[in-house]
């Protein structure tokens, strides 16, 4: 598997390698050993599986607050999205800038997302199917949410704010300078 760091380095997608033949093809999408050898954490404790039925669904911007902070490691099963990851690590000096991919099933791509990052997603394509593996157990008391228009963030979603699918704690997250918890 390749491993292909972003404009934030701490962001990597991942594009495992294909065996194809005749039946279709075969990858390996996750290996502790290739993880550790590049830095990244490998112990996933959960895995998620969302099904998004309308194109421009956006689910995000989530985060959970230490010690349940989880990095992720995010893949299209079916369909497409644009996957999101904005750096909410106040000290960092790249505080408040996102990174973006495409993933899909086609491609294959896979997006690692570490903690101290708020992550999200716009479907591209009708019932997209994203499965997701976190580093921490879901915490409903830690997990904090940013507004994914928020001008701020310059997020060049695929999606008007008005045509968009959100869930209402999504669409009344606040801004990212009104989140007064982050990293
Ligand atoms: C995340 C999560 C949720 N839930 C329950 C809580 C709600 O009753 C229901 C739907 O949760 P929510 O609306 O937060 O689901 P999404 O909007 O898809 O949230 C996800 O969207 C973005 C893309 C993320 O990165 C997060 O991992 C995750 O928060 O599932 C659980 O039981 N366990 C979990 O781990």
């Amino acid at each position: 598997m390749e491993f292909i760091r972003l404009d934030i380095p701490d962001v990597v997608e991942i594009r495992p390698r294909r065996f194809a033949d005749d039946r279709g093809w075969f990858a390996e999408t996750f290996k502790r050993s290739a993880f550790e050898a590049e830095g990244l954490d490998p112990d996933f404790v959960q895995d998620n599986r969302s099904l998004s039925r309308a194109a421009g669904t956006v689910r995000g911007l989530h985060f959970q607050l230490p010690p349940f902070a989880q990095a992720k490691l995010v893949s299209v099963a079916r369909g497409a999205i644009l996957d999101v990851a904005v750096d909410i690590r106040r000290s960092s000096q790249t505080f408040g800038r996102h990174v973006a991919a495409r993933l899909d099933a086609e491609n294959g791509a896979l997006l690692y997302v570490p903690e101290g990052f708020a992550h999200g997603f716009c479907t591209l394509e009708p019932d997209t199917e994203v499965i997701y593996r976190v580093s921490r157990p879901y915490s409903a008391a830690h997990e904090r949410a940013v507004f994914w228009a928020d001008p701020a963030l310059a997020i060049d979603w695929p999606v008007e704010v008005a045509n968009a699918v959100v869930s209402e704690k999504d669409a009344e997250a606040p801004k990212l300078a009104a989140t007064p918890e982050l990293f």
